[in-house]
């Protein structure tokens, strides 16, 4: 049976083989879940709309299409269960990404499925984004730093700008919340993270399964060099 969610939800065209990748990290998602905890939604058609479908929603931003073009190289931090990075390497061969996060277990789950679903442009790595954000293999290489339900937007800002080069853009995705809630802080934050911050975009999900919202921001010069500050500082003392 063809499900709704396989054709006129996507945000994007997808192929025939993107298609059956989806289907195939959808399985893994269901079955590794039983064994560790990589989400709380497991039916087909909410994991289809509020993980793959939402984790493809920067395709709208204009900024993101630039990036596309240019074959982008990204990072996405506290990446979990794959969400955003995974569906976008799906969908976006031609740019490369780096999916890292704190817990040893959940990576190990992100490199099975890129081995499973011959994702070639992804390379996963365990870490704090803290301490990452500081080796300067990591530091400053990235075209764009991504980052989906880690932190509140002046902590995220923190963990993402360091990766960023100088005109490289991070991109927050958020809830419905975000511009009543954390926008001022974000707005604190950047100045000090020489950051500048963009107008966020707020979208509805397929089927009445919610709002979300995008909070952009252009990296103008490197990061100083005090940032981030030491793993856990900045969850505790936000900007
Ligand atoms: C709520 S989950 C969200 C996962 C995924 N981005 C999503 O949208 O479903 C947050 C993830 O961020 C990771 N995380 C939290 N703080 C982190 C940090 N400072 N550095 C790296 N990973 C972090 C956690 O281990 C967890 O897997």
């Amino acid at each position: 049976m063809v499900h709704e969610t396989e054709g006129p939800l996507w945000p994007i065209e997808l192929s025939e083989l993107q298609l059956s990748q989806f289907a195939r990290y959808y399985a893994m998602l269901v079955d590794w879940n039983e064994r560790i905890n990589l989400t709380g939604i497991v039916d087909r058609d909410e994991v289809y709309i509020k993980h793959f479908y939402d984790s493809l929603a920067v395709s709208n931003l204009p900024l993101w299409q630039e990036m596309v073009r240019r074959g982008a190289r990204a990072i996405d931090i506290g990446s979990g269960a794959g969400f955003p990075g995974i569906p976008l390497a799906i969908a976006y061969p031609n740019m490369s990404f780096v999916l890292c996060d704190a817990l040893q277990k959940r990576i190990h789950f992100l490199q099975a499925v890129c081995s499973d679903l011959g994702l070639n442009n992804v390379a996963c790595i365990h870490g704090r984004s803290e301490d990452m954000g500081r080796d300067s293999a990591l530091r400053g290489a990235f075209d764009v730093a991504l980052a989906r339900a880690v932190a509140r937007a002046n902590v995220l800002m923190e963990y993402m700008a360091p990766f960023l080069k100088s005109g490289g853009v991070g991109i927050c995705y958020k809830g419905p919340s975000f511009v009543h809630e954390e926008f001022d802080d974000a707005k604190r934050a950047a100045p000090t993270l020489h950051c500048r911050l963009l107008e966020p975009l707020t979208y509805e999900l397929p089927h009445g399964l919610g709002s979300r919202a995008l909070a952009p921001f252009i990296q103008m010069q490197p990061v100083p060099k005090a940032y981030p500050r030491r793993a856990g500082i900045p969850t505790k003392q936000p900007l």
